[in-house]
Parts: structure tokens; sequence; C-alpha cells
């Protein structure tokens, strides 16, 4: 359980990268750790068990952990908790966030009410809250979503927001580390909080965006006024050869995982070749060295291979349409690409298996076959990628059918 002594870090969302490396690097740097979730069985764990095990797998002994941290200093409470808001205002040093995108909007309540509680009681520390989504500029819509939440025009709402500009700092932020689905525990009553990772971790925070002085340094973190480039080079690079991946993957077979789906020669060459391609891309617009993008390249996909993670595809592959959303993994080094008349087939290929990715267990896979569906793939690719990038997408499509046959 964590003293009172200790700064404090509101994390909400103890899932996988939750628990897996927000929460640890924090707890390493000297926070305590309160985790808030809408699970309860995860939170009364935490809560009654006030630690967990971080097992770090890598490639080499089939099955062994590298290593296991113990993580203390944790503590849980429901994010419908009234309490919750109380420990916000008054004690939350860094409040974070690993809930998924859509998910920033349903927090955004709790915390402006948490701000507007702070600002009545005259809380002069400085917080600092930090969205660790895989988007660019996730805390910058979350705090969009807050400012939304707080009362309009009046002096008192003025003061409000002058105090939130002086007190608040909303820091954008890249988070990198692979934490796959976690076993469920053979006790089935039983909540097991432990979670396996890669070894490989890498935090950057926009560090123009923090209210200073932090009570302790996040040792691990980097502190960045170059954050545009490390996220959109982790996002396009990372997260969309990680997407084609698995979207070839599942169209092999839809129990795969990503360690078996780059062992094929034919997937390797499509991943690797998308990232070459939006490299190309990331290198122009913010001058990253060749040896360094292609080194940055390899390393991923010795990443990929990683056999221990035992990724499932689907949970890489989660939620297509928000992966085919402009900005995103797919068409956002797409349109980079586009911009400085670069090649993209291997991207457009990556287009084209995430259109074929019909997953009935994956919402926005059902969605997104049934727009497929109701407008004709034509004109839904042109939509997606316009006139010029359609003919290439429609060409892939047609390539790969609905299931990959592999010579
Ligand atoms: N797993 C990874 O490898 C990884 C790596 C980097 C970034 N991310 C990003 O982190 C985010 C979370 O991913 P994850 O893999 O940990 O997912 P996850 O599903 O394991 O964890 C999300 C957690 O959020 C909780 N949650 C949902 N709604 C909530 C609410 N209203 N209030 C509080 N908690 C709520 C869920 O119960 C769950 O425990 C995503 O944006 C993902 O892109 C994941
Ligand atoms: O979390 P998503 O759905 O945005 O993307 C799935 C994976 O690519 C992602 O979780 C990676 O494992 C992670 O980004 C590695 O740092």
């Amino acid at each position: 359980m964590s003293s009172s002594t200790e700064p404090l870090a509101i994390h909400f969302g103890a899932g996988n990268i939750g628990r897996g490396f927000i929460g640890p690097i924090l707890v390493e740097a000297g926070y305590s750790v309160l985790f808030t979730d809408v699970n309860k069985d995860v939170i009364r764990a935490i809560h009654s068990n006030g630690a967990y095990d971080v097992h770090i797998l890598d490639n080499k002994e089939v099955g062994k952990p590298l290593e296991d941290i113990n993580v203390t200093h944790v503590d849980g409470i429901l994010s419908t908790s009234p309490e919750l808001i109380d420990r916000l205002a008054e004690d939350a040093d860094i409040i974070t966030t690993a809930v998924g995108p859509f998910v920033l909007a349903k927090i955004a309540p709790t915390i402006a009410k948490a701000l507007q509680r702070r600002a009545e009681m005259g809380v002069r520390k400085p917080l600092n809250i930090i969205a660790c989504e895989n988007m660019v500029g996730a805390t910058k819509q979350l705090q969009e979503h807050i400012l939304g939440h707080l009362p309009g025009s009046s002096q008192s709402s003025s003061d409000l927001h002058d105090y939130i500009s002086e007190h608040v700092g909303f820091a954008n932020c890249s988070v990198d580390r692979i934490v796959p689905p976690q076993k469920a525990s053979s006790n089935s009553d039983a909540v097991d909080l432990d979670v396996a990772v890669e070894p490989f971790h890498e935090w950057v925070i926009e560090e123009t965006a923090l209210k200073q002085p932090l009570p302790v340094p996040i040792r691990d973190a980097k502190l960045t006024s170059q954050l545009t480039a490390y996220i959109e080079r982790k996002l396009y690079t990372l997260n969309c050869g990680h997407a084609i991946t698995a979207y070839l993957g599942f169209l092999q077979s839809k129990s795969s995982t990503v360690d078996v789906s780059i062992a094929n020669p034919r997937i390797r060459r499509v991943v690797e070749g998308a990232m070459k391609e939006s490299g190309a891309a990331l290198r122009r617009k913010h001058g990253f060295r060749e040896e360094d993008h292609a080194s940055y390249v390899q390393e991923i996909l010795t990443r990929f291979a990683n056999p221990n993670l035992k990724d499932d595809v689907a949970r890489v592959g989660r939620g297509p349409l928000r992966k085919l959303g402009p900005a995103d993994r797919l068409l956002g080094p797409i349109a980079m690409c586009r911009e400085f008349g670069l090649k993209r087939d291997s991207l457009l290929m990556g287009v084209a298996a995430a259109l074929r990715y019909n997953n009935p267990e994956d919402e926005e896979s059902v969605k997104l076959q049934g727009m497929i569906r109701e407008r004709g793939v034509e004109a839904y690719v042109e939509e997606l990628v316009g006139k010029e990038d359609m003919g290439g997408v429609l060409k892939a499509y047609k390539e790969l059918g609905p299931r990959l046959y592999l010579i």
C-alpha cells in the first residue's frame, strides 16, 4: 500500500500497458500509483494485494522470463467511486491514462470535476496530465474533452480557466512497449495481476507542456521538445508494421500470433516494405538519419518475432476503423508519402489487408465489413484514400482475397 509521503500518480486503466509499463515506471521513479478502472475484480485485487509482478520476456529461452520485477506502492480505486474525485483534487501530482482513445471522452467529466474542486480548494502544487494512448495528440484530445465539461462563461469560470493554465500541464507523449493479452489465471476465481511484457520500453513526454517542478523526475522517461517526431516515428513505423502483420496474419489463421505471422517471408516482405516506405517519408519530414531509421526498423522486426510474447493478431488488429483513421498508422504515412511524392505500394497493401479484416468478435471489424457491403468496395476505398491511391488499394484487395493462400 502507498505511503502518504510519496508523490501520487493516479492512472486510469489498469490493463496491459497500465500495469505492464506506466505503473511500474512511475513506481520506480518514486511515485505511489493509484490505479483506477471500471473493472471491479482488477481494482479489488490491486487494492487487497498492493503488489504484483511484471515478467520480462525476451526471445532467448522460450517460456522463461529474463527478469521478474515486483511492483509495490500500488493501490486501486473504482473509477465510479466518489472518493476518486477527492484523491484527484487533493493529492494527485500526475494523472496518466491508458484506456484506449475512445474512452478519453468518458473519463473527462471526472477529471473536470476534480479540477474544479482543486481550484476551489486553492491547491497550488503542479498537476500534470499525460494520456498514454496510441495516437497523435491524445492528451490534447483529453484536454479538449475536459474543458468541454467545465462551466461556461462567468467570472468564476474564467478564474477556473486561469487556475488550470497556471497549475495544470497537459503533455502529449509517445509510449512504446509491447504488452500482449495476459493469460487467464489457472484458478478461475482469482484475478492474476501479473503482466508479461517485452524488455523494450520507451516513454517520451512533451517537456515544454509539463508544469514544473515534478515532485520527483520520471527517471526512465525521455523529455523532449520534439514530440511530434517521436510519436509519428513510433505510430507510423512500429504500429503501422504491427497492424499489417496482424491483418495479413489473420488472413492466414484467425488465431495466429504476431511472431508466427512475421515468420512468413511473404508477410515480412510487405511489413518491412511498408515500414521502409513510411521511413522514407518520416526522414524527409523529421530529418532522421537513414542508418538510424534502418536499425529502428530492424529492431522492430526482432521485437515482432519474440516467440515468448504470443501476441494475438486479433489484439494487434483490434479496432480497424480507428486504425484506418486519417492520421493513424496506415493513412497517416500514406498521406506523408503522397505529399513527398514517394512510393507507397506496401502501405497500400496494408490498407487492403485492413479492409479484409473480417472478425465477428471485433465490433469495428463488423461495422467496417457492413460499410464495404453497403457502399461497395470501390466507393469506400475512394473515400478512404482518394482517387490517386484507390487503384493500388483495390488491386491489392483483389490479390489478397478473403484468405491468404501462401505458396
Ligand atoms: N498493450 C500495448 O502493447 C500498448 C502499448 C502502448 C500503448 N498502448 C495503448 O494503451 C491503451 C490501453 O491499451 P491496453 O493494451 O492496456 O488495453 P487494455 O484493454 O488491456 O486496458 C485498458 C483498460 O482500461 C479500462 N477502462 C475502460 N474504460 C474505462 C473507464 N471508463 N475508466 C477507467 N478505466 C477504463 C479497461 O477496463 C482496461 O482495464 C490503448 O490506447 C493502447 O493503444 C497499448
Ligand atoms: O493498441 P492499439 O490497438 O493502438 O495497437 C495495437 C498494437 O500495435 C499496440 O498496442 C502495440 O503493442 C504498442 O503500441 C507497442 O508499443
